[in-house]
């Protein structure tokens, strides 16, 4: 079933075309080319983008949710923003409500992008954008997660990030400043 959803400007489900163009754009830059095609696999001269995990810099009262992986063995224990795979159809910003809905139980207004695209292994790159409640009282829980925790500024380097998101920590940081 599709979760109740709110989008901010960015993330209005007819920009999906003008956001593979900026993808495009993007990824060019990353790799340094020109990037050609549209849709879920990008052909570039260094290889193929696979997908596009996005995330959410989730920001309340100065401070940011992290939330702790339980899986895999490899990653368990680690932290990260809430988010995952843009699956086919979906526009990045429902992805993102899509994810927060799943993992946190909470419906999210989906804002400006944070940082530069991160590559992953597998070809794939994570993209973040900010986020804020709908209803800032609502307290997100760990549904899919070991934990979550709100962290402001002076608690970022405290924690032991995935390794994408520890190069993401200056954005992070600029976002909650
Ligand atoms: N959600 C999220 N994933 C991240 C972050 N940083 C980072 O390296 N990743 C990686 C971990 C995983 O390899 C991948 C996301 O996979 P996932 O398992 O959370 O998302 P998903 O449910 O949509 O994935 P899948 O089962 O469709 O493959 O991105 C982050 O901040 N948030």
């Amino acid at each position: 079933m599709r979760p109740n959803v709110a989008f901010g400007a960015s993330g209005a489900p007819n920009a999906t075309l003008g956001a593979l163009d900026a993808t495009n754009a993007t990824l060019g830059r990353l790799v340094g080319c020109r990037v050609r095609g549209r849709g879920r696999g990008f052909r570039v001269s260094s290889g193929t983008v696979n997908a596009v995990i996005v995330g959410a810099a989730l920001v309340r009262d100065g401070k940011l949710l992290a939330q702790q992986r339980a899986w895999p063995p490899k990653h368990a224990g680690q932290w990260e923003l809430p988010g995952g795979r843009v699956e086919a159809g979906e526009s990045e910003a429902f992805a993102l409500a899509r994810e927060c809905s799943e993992e946190l139980d909470v419906v999210i207004e989906v804002g400006a992008r944070v940082g530069e695209d991160v590559a992953l292994p597998g070809g794939r790159v994570l993209r973040i954008y900010a986020a804020t409640l709908v209803s800032p009282g609502e307290e997100p829980r760990a549904v899919e997660h070991r934990a979550v925790q709100w962290l402001g500024p002076d608690d970022l380097d405290d924690v032991d990030w995935l390794p994408a998101d520890r190069i993401l920590l200056p954005a992070f940081r600029a976002l909650l400043n």
